[in-house]
């Protein structure tokens, strides 16, 4: 028996943060998700890729439950975090929130100072205990968010005055700051330029070595690069999904390779 095992350890693969099971969205009439069942590693890259409309953004919100605030939304199925349905109605949705941060396309900083924006989650979770602790954790999720050096010497002055990649930097600075195992991100850099969007690309490579970031994505050059698994939506079902590689070089579907190769989307 014991002989079996390091092959077995060989073999085994990232642990699983997200078990998605069977899952179906509607918008009143409109169904955007259909059937669709997946599963996200953790301390990995996953990339929502596909044409406009194929889903994507709206099956990443059923992650955080975003959903929810949308009244003609209606969600089906299994998501099991950590083994744990996030749609059990014991499930507070602001801590579940907490838990899975979110950024968006557009960077949406508050109209609050730089350190407000930052401080803001661990202060309704209660994470600092006193200010010092509270500057720690300030300080520290802008290290993260690889934005500290810019804005250390400023931390009093408005969020919403800084260009529009610090801003978005300053958006993931706020979504680490409250601990977050899973990091959603739709689109985080279609406002941004290229240089802003290489230094975002670069931090989704740090940030996966704390957390399963799920990126959704128009851009496949920005999927071969950033992602380690990429999953491909069309017309709200989930056709392919597995390593980067394999979906960019070697896609199993017809419809994979279409879209890849510019011919659909
Ligand atoms: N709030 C909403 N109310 C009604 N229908 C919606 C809503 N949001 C999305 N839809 C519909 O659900 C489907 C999937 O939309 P979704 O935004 O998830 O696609 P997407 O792949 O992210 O598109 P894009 O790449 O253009 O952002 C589309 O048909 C869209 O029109």
């Amino acid at each position: 028996m014991n002989d079996m095992r390091p092959a077995e350890r060989a073999v085994t693969t990232k642990d699983i943060k997200f078990e998605c099971r069977n899952c179906d969205v509607y918008y009143g009439d409109t169904h955007a998700i259909k059937d669709v069942s997946v599963d996200v590693e953790d301390k990995t890259v996953t990339a929502f890729i596909g044409p406009s409309g194929c889903g994507k953004s709206t099956f990443l919100r059923c992650l955080n439950r975003m959903n929810d605030t949308i009244d003609i939304a209606r969600v089906e199925g299994t998501y099991l975090l950590d083994g744990e349905d996030i749609y059990d109605k014991r499930v507070d949705p602001v801590q579940l929130r907490a838990k899975v941060g979110m950024v968006f396309q557009k960077p949406n900083p508050f109209p609050k100072s730089i350190y407000d924006n930052v401080a803001y989650g661990p202060r309704i979770h209660g994470l600092a205990k006193n200010k010092s602790q509270l500057d720690e954790i300030v300080e520290k999720s802008l290290r993260r968010a690889a934005i500290w050096e810019e804005v250390k010497d400023r931390l009093a002055a408005p969020g919403t005055g800084l260009s529009g990649g610090q801003q978005q930097r300053l958006c993931i600075a706020r979504a680490v700051a409250t601990e977050p195992e899973v990091l959603l991100m739709d689109e985080p850099c279609s406002a941004l330029d290229p240089i802003a969007t290489s230094q975002v690309e670069e931090l989704i490579d740090e940030l996966r070595e704390n957390y399963s970031v799920v990126i959704v994505t128009h851009s496949m050059q920005q999927a071969a690069r950033v992602s380690q698994k990429t999953a491909f939506f069309h017309l709200g079902s989930l056709v392919e999904f597995g390593q980067t590689g394999q979906i960019f070089t070697n896609p199993k579907d017809p419809r994979t390779e279409s879209y890849i190769t510019g011919r659909i989307g």
